[in-house]
């Protein structure tokens, strides 16, 4: 419909779905690449470029390779900050990055420094004045069990009161073909009691009817995903219905799931069907690094594919806010910014249109 490049740039953006090992650019690649030259690891091993696809199995090795080149303290401070900073360069202003906190024997890497890096990076990014409010959820990787998330959690309850309001949340990923969301859900109610949100990887793939049950009675605050949520992707009705009874936010990667072909085509996404009932959907970019994308991009392919006219389009990135984990404040804040920015930006765009 239009390729205004510039309109989708320009708007002020929400991203609340972002792993941060997913999301590491080519720059800063090259540089952890010149870091660790006895790895052998070339970047094209590390992304997934313009018309390729993976299986979802392919997509999930790349992040084993990501995770070698990313290992110490040294390598996340400069990835976390590397990624904020481009996100902010993109017109995001406020940004939940989400990682899984990994101990690395080799390097002395534990889950605590890990997160204690990701929120160093968030400060340092404040202090030089970047324009975008950072906060981070503290990830579970399915794959890793009920033990793991429960001491998961443990560390979120920690840092949710010593960050200074910076972790607000827990994230639920990792392969999802892989391990039992049933076992986890002890830790995510622990982590729901204890003021922590929870967005959670949801009907990602096909058959996890009653999985995606258990974990919508928790409620979870947002989904990721929820590709086979609704009955024409082999769902059903009621989970439909309690996600929309619920009004919970669907988090929509658009690129990532063309590309880790849990959806044919981007006419065919999910995203048609959450619009048309009028459900909160936020534009996400989930791996921006691993799948060559940024959320200026992804906001003009939903706009692109869905025929969204540019009214429309800001009516999505404004409406985001009101999904995301901050409190009022700094929802307020925010729609404040979306206000003022608004004429400018959308007055021209129209007319383009
Ligand atoms: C394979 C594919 C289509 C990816 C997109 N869909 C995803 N589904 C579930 N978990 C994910 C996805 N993308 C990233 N992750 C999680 O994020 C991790 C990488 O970021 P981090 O190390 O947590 O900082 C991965 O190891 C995985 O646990
Ligand atoms: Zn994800």
């Amino acid at each position: 419909m239009d390729d205004n490049a510039e309109f989708y740039k320009d708007l002020p953006k929400v991203e609340l779905h972002a792993h941060l090992n997913g999301s590491v650019s080519v720059q800063t690649m090259e540089k952890l690449i010149r870091r660790k030259p006895h790895l052998n690891i070339e970047h094209s091993m590390t992304a997934i470029g313009k018309g390729q696809r993976r299986t979802l199995d392919e997509c999930f090795e790349v992040f084993k390779v990501i995770h070698k080149l990313v290992d110490t303290e040294e390598d996340i401070l400069m990835v976390a900050t590397d990624v904020i900073k481009e996100f902010a360069a993109d017109n995001v202003k406020y940004l939940e990055l989400r990682s899984t906190p990994r101990e690395e024997n080799h390097t002395g890497l534990t889950k605590k420094s890990y997160i204690e890096t990701v929120i160093e990076a968030i400060q340092q990014c404040k202090n030089e004045g970047v324009d975008i409010d950072v906060r981070f959820l503290v990830a579970i990787d399915r794959r890793n069990g009920a033990e793991v998330a429960m001491e998961t959690v443990k560390l979120a309850e920690e840092f949710m009161l010593s960050s200074g309001g910076l972790v607000v949340g827990i994230d639920l990923s990792g392969d999802p073909t892989v391990g039992d969301g049933r076992c986890l859900l002890p830790a995510l109610q622990r982590a729901r009691n204890s003021g922590l949100k929870l967005s959670l990887h949801m009907s990602e793939v096909p058959s996890q009817l009653e999985e995606s049950e258990l974990l919508l009675n928790l409620p979870p605050d947002r989904i990721g995903h929820g590709t086979f949520l609704h009955p024409e992707m082999g769902g059903s009705q009621s989970l439909v219905d309690r996600a929309v009874k619920g009004r919970i936010p669907l988090e929509i990667c658009l690129t990532s799931n063309v590309k880790g072909q849990t959806v044919p085509s981007y006419s065919q996404h999910h995203l048609r069907y959450w619009y048309q009932l009028g459900h909160p959907c936020v534009i996400c970019t989930d791996d921006k690094g691993v799948f060559c994308t940024d959320l200026s991009q992804e906001y003009q392919l939903a706009a692109s594919t869905f025929g969204l006219r540019p009214d429309a389009v800001w009516t999505l990135s404004e409406r985001a806010v009101d999904c995301i984990f901050a409190g009022d404040e700094v929802k307020q804040q925010l729609r404040q910014k979306w206000t003022e920015l608004k004429p400018g930006l959308l007055q021209g765009a129209e007319l383009q249109a």
